[in-house]
């Protein structure tokens, strides 16, 4: 349960494999994560988006990932596929997020002196605040934990901890960082964009039996 008495909700982030977005969906996963970004290990393209979108049942979001995207690539996107939220991975700027129109998450890539008040401040249009683990030159999917201390309790907005969770520490990360949900993609997998099912039923078991 997060601190508004509802569950903490779960993304299955890097999902190239319909079968793995119908295991992530049958586990209890609320959101699927599409990566559109070239130089990841997880990229999928429009078609193989497309079957990943078909394969889901109703009430699973699909949110597709961006980092430094052309705008026409974020739009053809938009425009061929049933995305729900989008997602900035990368130095976007705000008018830069809010020009599609649509309802987005922005990433936060969390170190040392990392200010969650401020980057709100910067991010009006945001739905939510995802924070990962920065590491310099990557944009995502580092499959390393940051110091969750950096995250103040109170918050303008709903916040999605990501950043190395598995199944063995996720407990300790809700308990610690009380947040809206839960990221993971490295943690779940068996290769770089292959998800195993089992991993993703005990990560969300985990989250779903966290007491805090
Ligand atoms: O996964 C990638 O390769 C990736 C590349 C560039 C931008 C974002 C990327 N993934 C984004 C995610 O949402 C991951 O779920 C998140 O960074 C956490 O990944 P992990 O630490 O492996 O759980």
């Amino acid at each position: 349960m997060n601190p508004s008495g509802a569950r903490t909700r779960v993304k299955i982030c890097g999902i190239t494999r319909p079968e793995d977005a119908v295991a992530a969906a049958a586990a209890g996963a609320d959101a699927i994560g599409l990566v559109f970004y070239p130089a990841s290990p997880r990229a999928v393209s429009i078609e193989q988006a497309a079957a990943i979108c078909a394969a889901l049942p109703p009430f699973v979001s699909r949110v597709a990932l961006f980092a430094n995207a052309a705008s026409a690539e974020i739009r053809t996107v938009l425009e061929q596929l049933p995305i729900d939220l989008l997602q900035f991975h990368g130095e976007e700027t705000a008018a830069e997020c809010d020009r599609y129109g649509h309802a987005y998450i922005k990433v936060a890539r969390v170190q040392p002196g990392f200010d969650l008040d401020l980057f709100n401040c910067r991010y009006p249009g945001a739905c939510g605040i995802l924070a990962d683990t920065y590491q310099s030159g990557v944009q995502g999917g580092t499959g390393a934990t940051f110091d969750w201390s950096l995250l103040p309790q109170q918050r303008r907005k709903p916040l999605i901890l990501a950043g190395g969770l598995n199944a063995a520490n996720v407990a300790a990360a809700i308990r610690q960082v009380r947040p809206y949900g839960v990221d993971v993609s490295g943690g779940v997998e068996a290769d770089k964009g292959i998800k195993d099912a089992a991993r993703i039923t005990e990560f969300i078991h985990e989250v779903d039996n966290v007491e805090r």
